[in-house]
């Protein structure tokens, strides 16, 4: 078997203007096959290794659902960092046309290292990728992740299980909330390796009289059977 493609290639090879209408439309868009299952296993293996991380989350403590999840501590490990600094070019672009059609002044730089010296100098500096592990009967509930008063409107997911393999149920769920109307729920099929990217807060959709702000909120379906990990990327940092 050849190697992989070094993830930069991987990044390179991509549609990101078909990646950027897909947003535009729906909120959100999966970027298939981006991590390999050995890259996938080796990731979820870092969950117990505590000198990663900086904090333990146990979700039910907080109302936020069952099961726990892990902040990654600065540095973070290597393929964490080149994929958080690899997607977010392609991301700014996306969240720099969402704000001017909300009519929202905020531009973001073209590297995430400017974005991230802004967070830090807002005192927003505590590394926020992490993982997650959900075991039989876990979920997420509906959240947003903002963490600071600067907050970059779009976030990344990879699911680093195999579902039907590794787990079954604990499906990746989007909801929007537009004006006036109920809310609408959109499941995202995900396989292990797969990225989603959506938004973290609100996006705008186009209308009769020009675009509107939709809300939107992500979370995960209880897992039926077995353990599902995830590695989450924001690219803000907390306060
Ligand atoms: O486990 C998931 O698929 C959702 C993770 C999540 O909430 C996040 O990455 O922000
Ligand atoms: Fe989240």
């Amino acid at each position: 078997m050849s190697a992989p493609a070094t993830l930069q290639d991987r990044l390179a090879a991509r549609d990101w203007a078909s990646f950027g209408a897909e947003l535009d439309r729906h909120g959100s868009a999966v970027l298939p096959g981006l991590l390999t299952a050995a890259e996938c296993r080796e990731l979820a293996a870092l969950y117990p290794q505590e000198g990663h991380f900086r904090s333990h989350i146990h979700m039910a403590r907080h109302g936020f659902g069952q099961g726990e999840y892990r902040y990654f501590g600065y540095p973070l490990p290597d393929l964490v960092a080149e994929l958080r600094a690899g997607l977010y070019p392609h991301l700014a672009a996306v969240a720099n046309g969402w704000n001017a059609r909300m009519e929202i002044g905020t531009r973001y730089p073209g590297t995430l290292d400017t974005f991230l010296q802004q967070c830090h100098a807002a005192g927003q500096a505590r590394p926020t990728p992490l993982l997650l592990q959900y075991g039989p009967g876990d979920f997420n509930c509906l959240h947003q992740d903002l963490y600071g008063e600067l907050a970059f409107p779009l976030q990344v997911a990879f699911l680093l299980s195999e579902p039907g393999g590794d787990f079954t149920g604990g499906e990746f769920v989007l909801t929007e909330q537009r004006p006036r109307m109920q809310s609408r729920a959109e499941v995202v099929p995900l396989r292990q390796g797969d990225a989603v990217a959506f938004a973290v807060h609100h996006r705008p959709v186009r209308g009769n009289r020009g675009d509107y702000r939709v809300n939107m909120r992500h979370g995960v379906s209880t897992v039926r059977g077995g353990r599902r990990h995830t590695l989450g990327i924001i690219f803000h940092d907390a306060t």
